[in-house]
């Protein structure tokens, strides 16, 4: 998958995945009134939006971009009803030809990492049946729990062409309480990285790069680049730009010198552009996914300059 990946960003010109964060206050009011008057003003009638206005967002911009990233908790909190539409959206997308990196986060001992690897990048067996169930492309890990916690993911990578996005330095303000401290003379991100590229090495894709990814913060530039260049064949997933200040000058570190080696991602400032002022006046609320895509084509060209 990490090839998939590669050629898509190649064909389209674009590092850009768009993350898929819905909230309530970001789907337009003539969305909701359709989806609650279906199911009410229920978790059911939430999730229904989130769906629509996701669908609107993706055909957008699916054939600008390589990659989406629903963020999981946007939909679990709404429960089955949620997760069933972070489902619906995963396919809807698939079925739009887009890569999808499940924003998970999961991070537990090996016998319960192998159940969420299954059921989110493998395959779950009932009886003699046997059924993909979430079926992203990438999934995101935290990797606290060190590498046993980790190896049941890379079976399904390995087996299925998947992809792992693990944490290495995340972009939050606080990120640094634990994953700046020196430990044995090394910062921990530091050491975190050369496991993950170490992880990496038996799961090394066809164009040099390993289908075990890092998550890298854009917000923190002098620690991207110096993570680039220990990890010269880890892809990056960058978060940061956009709502979370980071600008594209802040990328360019997070590049390898072929211009690959990352993609960067942006949640509100492209699902949510509409409500910005730089697209409130120029498009209605109805015309939402209209500013996301020019959003994406802004980003895209931003990031062009960079990388
Ligand atoms: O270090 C990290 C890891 C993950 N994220 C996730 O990325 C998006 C960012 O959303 P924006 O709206 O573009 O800020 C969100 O899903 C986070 O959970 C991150 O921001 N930083």
């Amino acid at each position: 998958m990490v090839d998939q990946l590669i050629r898509k960003i190649k064909e389209m010109d674009n590092a850009t995945v768009v993350g898929l964060d819905p909230r309530l206050n970001f789907v337009p009011e003539y969305i909701k009134e359709s989806s609650y008057e279906k199911y009410g003003k229920t978790l059911k009638g939430a999730a229904d939006a989130f769906y629509n206005f996701n669908k609107e967002i993706i055909d957008n911009v699916y054939d600008l971009i390589p990659a989406v990233k629903p963020q999981v908790a946007m939909y679990e909190q709404f429960g089955v009803d949620g997760l069933k539409a972070y489902i619906d959206t995963i396919d809807y997308a698939k079925e739009k030809g887009l890569i999808v990196i499940g924003d998970i986060k999961r991070s537990d001992i090996a016998s319960t990492a192998l159940a969420y690897s299954n059921g989110h990048i493998g395959r779950v067996e009932v009886e003699e049946e046997s059924f993909e169930v979430y079926k992203e492309d990438f999934i995101t890990l935290n990797p606290y729990l060190g590498y046993d916690s980790i190896e049941p993911y890379i079976g399904n990578c390995n087996e299925y062409d998947k992809g792992l996005f693990v944490l290495v330095k995340t972009s939050n303000p606080n990120s640094g309480e634990i994953q700046d401290l020196v430990v044995e003379g090394e910062k921990i991100y530091d050491r975190v990285g050369k496991l993950v590229a170490g992880w990496g090495e038996k799961s090394m894709g066809e164009l040099g790069y390993s289908r075990v990814g890092a998550v890298v913060g854009a917000t923190y530039p002098k620690q991207s680049t110096e993570l680039r260049k220990i990890m010269p064949k880890t892809f990056f997933l960058v978060p940061g730009y956009g709502a979370q200040g980071a600008t594209a000058e802040d990328l360019a570190g997070c590049f390898n010198k072929d211009g690959l080696g990352a993609i960067v991602n942006s949640s509100r400032g492209i699902i949510a552009a509409y409500t910005k002022e730089a697209y409130r006046n120029k498009f209605k609320d109805e015309e939402f996914g209209k500013a996301a895509r020019e959003a994406v084509i802004s980003m895209r060209d931003d990031l062009n300059r960079v990388r």
